[in-house]
């Protein structure tokens, strides 16, 4: 495909051909329902376990989204993991368990399909992108080196990563306002999140009922690196070079052009909520005097990410909803904002007695903060030509 490619041209094209891995699971789900309905992707093929294989997607999966399950995918048969049974696809989303996605994931990117990764497995790898669409895009730009390094070269294939669930919310305001206002100095996040962050059945009922779980394995750990890649840029590595002697591209971390270190310290805790990952955000600007809160409202508010622009057709119509009330966004009542779970919403923007600005931001875990990014990602991939 050209680069000229439009969503209109896009939308007249035959439906670009799709699987999912891990297609049983919490994401997996998401996945189904998303694109059950999607106006540039079909389903082709669905896989999960030994468990699942060879069943009817409707008897394989324990269906636990709000919306009944029905189209073409309930009766598709349930296969294996591996890139022959997926070879018709033209992209494959993977919702795959972090326990297997490293081995599976690498052998769909050495059999040529593009690959859109939930799982945390590649999301460190230095020729990764990891990519909250509504923040970073731009970070595909990495894919001919990912591609060029591979053995033996590929022409097709590669892995996408998208972020952490908590990550996701909140590094969305945080771009927003750099944007703005220009480089932020220190974040402090408190996350409360949804049970169904943890996958199916996730944590045991006796432990979250009437409780907060104030520990969630390496999950702080992941949202404070996180944060460096995405919000950072892409810059010339000083010493790694490819064949040709020509400078290898890498992340810079978000310290580029003497840029001050961005310090993020996460504290994460389980809720008992179902959906909807809320986080309390306290920052300081570099740019001194800081901005005031009704700025910051203003900025959050207008944002609008390269994806709405372009018209990738499951961007959210509002990337980030500000509340003025003083008691939301709440779970049960905004987790799915005004497109479906794909934007966030951010709320009780005030001054921060200690750094600069505080604020909440709530965003659907299993939605933008999981198969929404992905399927984003893929319709970017598919407008700029990297995915045909
Ligand atoms: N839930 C969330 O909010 C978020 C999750 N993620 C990440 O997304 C991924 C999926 O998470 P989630 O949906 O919650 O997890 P689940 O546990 O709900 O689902 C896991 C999926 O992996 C499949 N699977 C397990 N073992 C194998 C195997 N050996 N071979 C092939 N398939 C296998 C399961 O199939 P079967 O049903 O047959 O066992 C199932 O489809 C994880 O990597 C997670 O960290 C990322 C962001 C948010
Ligand atoms: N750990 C997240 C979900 C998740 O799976 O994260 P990751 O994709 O970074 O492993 C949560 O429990 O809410």
């Amino acid at each position: 495909m050209s680069s000229k490619i439009t969503p209109n041209t896009v939308s007249s094209l035959k439906k670009v051909r799709v699987g999912v891995l891990g297609a049983t699971g919490t994401v997996g789900q998401r996945f189904i329902t998303l694109l059950s309905e999607h106006p540039w992707f079909i389903i082709e093929a669905l896989g999960a376990s030994e468990r699942s294989k060879g069943k009817k997607y409707r008897e394989a999966v324990k269906w636990k989204q709000t919306i009944p399950l029905g189209g073409l995918a309930a009766d598709l048969i349930v296969k294996g993991c591996t890139p022959e049974e997926f070879k018709t696809c033209q992209l494959v989303f993977s919702g795959l368990d972090a326990d297997v996605a490293g081995d599976i994931e690498y052998a769909f990117r050495a059999a040529n399909i593009p690959l859109f990764s939930n799982a945390k497995n590649y999301r460190r790898d230095p020729h990764v992108p990891l990519i909250v669409p509504l923040v970073n895009p731009s970070h595909f730009s990495i894919i001919p080196q990912q591609q060029s390094l591979h053995s033996p070269p590929l022409s097709k294939g590669f892995i996408v990563t998208n972020a952490n669930c908590s990550t996701t919310g909140y590094v969305i305001p945080l771009a927003a306002l750099e944007k703005a206002f220009g480089p932020i100095e220190s974040v402090l996040v408190t996350t409360m999140q949804a049970i169904s962050g943890a996958g199916y059945p996730g944590v045991p009922s006796l432990d979250i009922l009437g409780n907060v779980v104030p520990y969630i394995g390496g999950e702080e750990e992941k949202i404070e690196w996180e944060t460096l890649k995405i919000l950072g840029g892409i810059t010339d590595s000083e010493n790694e070079t490819d064949k040709n002697g020509a400078p290898l591209k890498t992340f810079d971390m978000h310290q580029a052009g003497g840029r001050p270190a961005l310090r993020v310290s996460a504290s994460c805790n389980r809720v008992p909520v179902v959906d909807g990952h809320m986080e309390c955000v306290s920052l300081r600007f570099h740019r001194r005097p800081p901005p005031s809160p009704q700025q910051v409202r203003e900025a959050l508010s207008v944002f609008t990410p390269e994806i709405q622009s372009l018209g990738c057709p499951s961007s959210p119509r509002k990337a980030i909803e500000v509340f003025e009330e003083p008691d939301r966004p709440q779970p049960r009542l905004d987790v799915k904002g005004t497109h479906n779970g794909a934007g966030v919403s951010v709320g009780r923007v005030r001054q921060c007695q200690v750094l600069d600005i505080k604020f909440v931001v709530l965003s659907d875990n299993v939605s933008i903060g999981a198969a929404t990014s992905s399927i984003i990602n893929a319709e970017y991939a598919v407008l700029k030509g990297i995915v045909s």
